[in-house]
Formats: structure tokens, sequence, C-alpha cells
């Protein structure tokens, strides 16, 4: 009997023991799965940038530096994914920026660190290369238009800001300027802009260096427009400053003096449209086949066309073009249109596409006269006739 009565109950408190581990195990099984879909482990594919942006409003990747929720730190794949994205959306972002006003100190490779909510994640994905192509001139021939369409492509990642390493910081070393390049995964080139290697005397030499492989895109622009443009720059920073044909001219002879014509090659605004000349210093150093001369003209009136060639220069896939890109007509130039990643089309900033001081025809016109020898001979050298003339 006591026998009897013993066993059921040893086998009843048992089951209990049991039932109660298991529902214990389930309950800590469903608490685990509701914890991990609130918290977003459940996606299985990242939302759409712009998604990720104005639900968290604090992602930034130009610098390499992503800020993230800590919900996403451990997911690697989607990390990459996002990256990509970021990638992206950046190029548009710093359509806002001056950038080619902004010094190194503003350049691309913030460290990890922030004050806000959000938890800092370092990019460590990829690796920082030299730049593999350079845009090394020419000042005001558009060089910040074709940096800002080559960063649409997913394949370029590229620093905002003007390094000025090869003119100014040459000394700081090449391992300083390249903690300056953004992080590049695999097949990705890195690039930078710094429009005043083209008439550095040193650059040729200390880029090649570096690498004898670097790809070089100039933007030329008719030396005459981009003299003014120049001008029409420097003017909005000093309001002071002479007439334009009076720095243009020897002796401060106007166009109308009976020394015009003598122009003034020792002011910068004149002989940086010397083309030929500085295209002399750098072929001493790379083959004519280093180089990819884009018409600063037609990326203005056909950037597609334009970005078709530079895309093929870099051996990249077509994946800029026309769809990338409308008329904005109180801009008056091409201007991005709204990618994916970004809420609106972009322009670039007021910075450029100024409104040139009238100067004087005359002025014009022996600039012209004075430019059309070297021009021939650039078109020479290029084997390409840019029609300035
Ligand atoms: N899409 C688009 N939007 C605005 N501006 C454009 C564009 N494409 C080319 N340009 C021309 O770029 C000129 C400025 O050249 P850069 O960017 O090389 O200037 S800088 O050297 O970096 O200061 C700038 O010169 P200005 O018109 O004299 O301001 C523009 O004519």
């Amino acid at each position: 009997m006591g026998w009897g009565n013993w066993r059921p109950r040893f086998n009843f408190g048992h089951l209990k023991v049991q039932s109660k581990v298991s529902v214990f195990l389930t309950m800590i099984i469903i608490v685990t799965c509701l914890f991990y879909c609130l918290t977003g482990y459940c996606e299985s594919s990242p939302r759409p940038l712009y998604d990720q942006q104005s639900s968290r409003g604090k992602v930034h990747a130009d610098d390499g530096t992503v800020h993230l929720s800590q919900r996403h730190r451990t997911n690697a794949q989607w990390n990459i994914s996002v990256l990509r994205q970021l990638h992206l959306s950046n190029r548009f972002e710093s359509l806002l920026q001056e950038s080619e006003d902004a010094t190194h100190q503003r350049s691309t490779d913030q460290t990890a660190g922030s004050s806000n909510n959000n938890i800092t994640v370092s990019n460590n994905f990829g690796t920082k290369e030299f730049p593999q192509a350079i845009i090394i001139g020419v000042k005001k021939g558009g060089t910040r238009a074709l940096l800002e369409f080559l960063r649409i492509h997913p394949d370029v990642r590229a620093v905002g800001a003007e390094p000025h390493f090869f003119d100014r910081f040459y000394d700081r070393g090449l391992d300083w300027y390249r903690s300056l390049m953004p992080r590049t995964l695999e097949g990705q080139i890195t690039m930078e802009k710094t429009p005043s290697y083209f008439v550095t005397k040193e650059a040729p030499r200390r880029v090649h260096a570096m690498s004898r492989q670097t790809r070089l895109i100039v933007v030329v622009r008719d030396p005459v427009t981009r003299a003014v443009s120049d001008y029409a720059q420097t003017l909005s920073k000093t309001p002071g400053l002479p007439p334009f044909q009076t720095l243009a001219f020897k002796n401060g002879t106007t166009a109308s003096s009976p020394l015009a014509g003598l122009v003034d090659t020792s002011w910068s605004a004149v002989r940086i449209g010397v083309y030929a000349k500085h295209l002399e210093t750098w072929l001493r150093y790379f083959p004519l086949r280093s180089f990819l001369f884009v018409s600063g003209e037609r990326l203005v009136s056909d950037p597609a066309g334009e970005m078709e060639r530079v895309q093929d220069f870099l051996g990249l896939k077509r994946v800029v073009g026309a769809k990338h890109f409308y008329f904005n007509q109180t801009k008056g130039f091409p201007c991005l249109k709204k990618p994916e990643g970004s809420s609106r089309p972009r322009c670039l900033g007021k910075s450029k596409g100024r409104t040139h001081p009238p100067i004087p025809q005359e002025a014009l016109r022996r600039l012209r006269e004075f430019y059309r020898p070297f021009n021939l001979k650039f078109y020479q050298m290029t084997g390409q006739d840019f029609g300035w003339d």
C-alpha cells in the first residue's frame, strides 16, 4: 500500500518538475524571441537608407565613420549593406558642401566618438588606399562637379575636401595622406581632387613617386572664361579688388591702352590657363595615356556623355548616366536628380556657377589672342580640339 501510494506520487511529482522546467524554458525562448524582434534583429534586410536616416537622423559615412544604434552592431552583413547605401547617399549629401574651400582639417577621416545618443561605430570595413585616380585640375574648370558626379558611382570613394597633399602638405608624408582617404572595399577605387596640382611644379614628380600607375584627370575650360571665373571668385572674397583688365595686363594697363596685349602671366588667373605649359611638366613623368582631359564645357552641356568617357577611362562600369541629371533652369547648370537614398534633387553650391562680372570686350579679345597659340599646342598635345578658338 505504502509502496502503491508512493509510486504514483513520485511519478506525478516528477512530471510536474519536468513540465515546470519546460514551461520555464518555453517562456525564456518566447521572451528572447520577442526581445530580439523588438530590438530589430528580426529584420532580414536593411530598410531603405532614407528610412534609416529619418528614423535615426544621425547616420554619417562620408567621413568613414558610421553612427549606428547598438542593435545593429553585430550584424556584419547588414552593416556592409548599409555602408554601401551610405556611400551612395553621401555622394549627394556632399553636394551641399562647399568643400573646395575646406582645409585638410575638415578632411574626411574623423575619428570615432560622438556625443550623440547613438553608439559610434568606426567604419572598419575595407582599407585606406592611396588614390588610384586624381582630379589634378584645373581650378574653376568644373572639378567639383566632376567629383560629385563620380561619387554617385558605387565603386568610387573620394575625399570630399581637397587634401592639397602634393602642393601644400607634402612634408606630412604619404602615411598622413593615405590616412585622409576613405576606406574602400574590394573593387572600389579611391579618388581625390585638388585642382592646384596641375600648376604645381613639384606635383608630377611627387605623384609619380607615390605611384606611376596613377590615373590623372584634368577638367579644362576655355582659359579666358576660366580666368574670369577665377577673378569672380577672388572678387567675391575681396570686394575692393582692382578691375580684371588692370590685373590681366602688365603695368596696370587697360585693354584700350597702347600697352594692352602685354598679358601679365605672373597673375595666377592668367597663368593657370596656359595649359600646354603645365601639361609639359606632367608629361615628363607620365605618358599621355595616364591622362583624361575632360571638357569643362561639355560637362555642363552633356554631363552624361562626359561621364561616360570618365567611367571608361577609370575602368568603371557605366553607372552614372543621363538618368542621374536634370537641367536646373534657375541654376543654369545640370544638377543631380533625386537618387536612391536621397530625398530630393541637388545642385552644387552657390560658389559654383557664379555670375561673372562684366569685362570689357577688348580685354577678352586680347586675352583670347594671347591664349590661341597655347590652346592650339594643347590640342596638339592631347589630340583633342576643345573648340575654344
Ligand atoms: N553642374 C554644375 N553646377 C555648377 N557649376 C558647374 C557645373 N558643372 C560645371 N560647373 C562649373 O564649375 C565651375 C567651378 O569649377 P571648380 O569646381 O573646378 O572650381 S574650384 O577650382 O574647385 O574652385 C563653375 O564656374 P563658375 O560658373 O565660374 O562659377 C561652373 O561653371
